[in-house]
């Protein structure tokens, strides 16, 4: 579905134009919001096309928030393509794209404000970028209370940002369902990502190591894998390319983010399972995660509002 997007650069107009929608809109209309980083890709898509057909109104905003970005990483230079990132949510249908300056979202710089969320951060990026999620919760606070959505979608590739999300929702009761969506990958198994951008093309070959690692991880578990060995056996599997430096391979519990103990072998969980692991190629770091038993983190996952 192709629609021209209205484009929408301060908080004040965003807001003008979700309440003349709800004043106008029937009851039941809701107005569904994809936050996003942009340099947008057919993950995000995969969530503008899923609020595109569950709301009256879709919100897509793009920010490169410098809250979440650590000192030695990449904010100056992540990716960034205004324009082809406004035909790409004109093609999947959204109503409007917020693109707010920094200064318009932080007009007092630092924030004295902050949002810890503690347990869930503990492990994965939590712990290998200390201070992210404090960021992401900041910011995504500060959109949900801009944007107002009944419902706000979100890619599992970052699976721990979505536990994260979900509980901060649920401990400070703000009115939004938080939709997790699958991730999508290239049709070699590599998960769509912006910074996939970075890798030159011998790294892009090398980092098919983490998608056919998690593809293995299915058979190992059934072979009686505990925890730990499954830590093992995908560690060997991605070190087999090369220029692998693996920043971390974890088995946690989803979606409180625990180590699995106690459970030996693994296939014997009953619980969902997160295998999630975070890998450099040079300069770039990509993210990848398999959830086991899913069912039962869908259900726990969509717990909010
Ligand atoms: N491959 C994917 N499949 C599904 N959702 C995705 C995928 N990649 C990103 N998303 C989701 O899109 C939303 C915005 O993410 P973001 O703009 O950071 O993109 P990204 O590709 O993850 O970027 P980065 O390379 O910085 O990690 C998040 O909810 C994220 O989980
Ligand atoms: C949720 C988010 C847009 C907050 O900046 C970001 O962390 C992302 O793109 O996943
Ligand atoms: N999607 C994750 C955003 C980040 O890496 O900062």
């Amino acid at each position: 579905m192709t629609r021209t997007p209205k484009i929408i650069r301060t908080i004040s107009e965003l807001r003008k134009e979700v309440s003349a929608y709800r004043r106008t809109a029937s009851e039941e209309a809701t107005v569904g919001f994809v936050p996003t980083m942009g340099y947008l890709h057919e993950g995000h898509a995969s969530l503008l096309k899923r609020s595109v057909s569950e709301n009256g109104l879709t919100v897509l905003s793009i920010f490169v928030n410098p809250l979440q970005f650590g000192p030695n990483e990449d904010l100056t230079r992540y990716p960034r393509d205004e324009q082809r990132d406004i035909s790409l949510a004109a093609n999947n249908g959204v109503d409007i794209v917020f693109l707010p300056a920094v200064e318009e979202m932080y007009p007092q710089y630092p924030l004295l404000t902050n949002i810890s969320v503690s347990s869930v951060t503990d492990h994965l990026c939590g712990a290998s970028r200390p201070g992210h999620f404090d960021g992401v919760a900041v910011v995504v606070t500060k959109l949900f209370n801009i944007v107002q959505p009944d419902r706000a979608y979100f890619g599992l590739k970052d699976a721990q940002q979505i536990a994260v999300i979900t509980r901060m929702v649920n401990d400070l009761s703000i009115p939004v369902e938080i939709v997790p969506c699958p991730i999508v990958r290239e049709q070699d198994g590599l998960a769509l990502s912006s910074r996939n951008v970075y890798l030159d093309a011998e790294e892009r070959a090398q980092s098919l190591a983490l998608s056919r690692s998690l593809a293995k991880a299915e058979a190992w578990i059934s072979e009686g894998a505990s925890a730990n060995e499954l830590a093992r056996l995908l560690s060997d599997e991605i070190r087999k390319s090369p220029s692998a430096d693996i920043d971390y391979v974890e088995i946690v519990s989803y979606p409180d983010m625990q180590p699995i103990e106690g459970i030996d072998p693994l296939r014997n969980a009953r619980n969902a399972i997160l295998i999630a692991l975070a890998v450099r190629y040079g300069r770039t770091r990509l993210i990848d995660n398999k959830l086991v038993n899913p069912i039962e983190a869908g259900e726990l996952v969509c717990s909010a509002k």
